[in-house]
């Protein structure tokens, strides 16, 4: 397939194939590589991960590598604040279908703590984060309609907090009025800078929305994932 003309940022790579199959098995293979390098020259390895339903055939492809997983940190960027067997938990959603296999052997570091609320759990999430080297390793994001990335909803009230460079938690809550669940979400500065950050998109319809994305880079707030549409960024894509 060819690779559309988007007017991304030079230094940006861009990854397209035909199907999302294929585009989850060249983010695997690229994704293991980082982690695979990383493991012989430290201890451990972070991968950060997306929910929603673009990331499963990528899960899939990633839990059957071959990787020393008892050494790899596997976290989610964002997370909703339901319990784990609900139907939009993404812990559930990456417990079963990338924990699995070679990769349940990895350490999964959760966002969703005990609390009614992310602002009640906010503690022991950070907690759970804290022993995270900086930078991370492996960084995958999704990104919605609206622009947001992880839980950077443009409408969160939380979002100058966690959008901001100088943020100084890890986590932190989201609760925008667009969504029917709050959420808490990786902040901009532990998400920023990764070793290995790709974009993973599916479907004409995201294209057009990272379109409107870069026809304004400054205005952050409005489209956050803008504040990752740096050099340096992999663009994974498929129709
Ligand atoms: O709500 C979310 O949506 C985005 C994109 O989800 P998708 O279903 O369109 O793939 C995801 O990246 C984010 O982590 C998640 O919380």
């Amino acid at each position: 397939m060819k690779t559309p003309d988007l007017g991304l940022p030079a230094g940006v790579e861009v990854h397209v194939d035909d199907t999302p199959d294929q585009v989850a098995l060249a983010l695997a293979d690229a994704a293991a590589e980082v982690l695979a390098s990383r493991l012989e020259q430290a201890e451990r390895a972070s991968l950060v991960v997306s929910g929603g339903s673009t990331p499963l055939p990528f899960f899939k492809a990633l839990a059957q590598k071959s990787l020393a997983w008892s050494r790899v940190d596997v976290l989610l960027a964002d997370e909703r604040w339901v319990p784990e067997d609900h139907p939009d938990s993404n812990t559930r959603l990456v417990k079963a279908s990338l924990l699995q296999g070679p990769a349940a052997a990895a350490r999964y570091l959760s966002l969703k703590q005990p609390g009614d609320t992310p602002a009640e759990g906010l503690a022991a999430a950070s907690a759970a984060v804290a022993d995270l080297e900086l930078p991370l390793d492996v960084v995958i994001l999704g990104m919605g309609n609206d622009g947001h990335t992880a839980s950077l909803f443009p409408d969160a009230p939380e979002l100058a907090h966690a959008l901001s460079a100088a943020c100084p938690d890890r986590v932190a809550p989201a609760s925008p009025p667009s969504q029917s669940q709050r959420r808490i979400t990786l902040t901009r500065p532990v998400l920023q800078g990764a070793r290995f950050t790709a974009l993973h998109l599916k479907g004409q319809d995201k294209l057009d929305t990272l379109q409107r994305a870069l026809a304004e880079p400054d205005n952050l707030a409005a489209m956050p994932i803008r504040a990752f549409l740096t050099p340096g960024l992999s663009l994974f894509w498929s129709p």
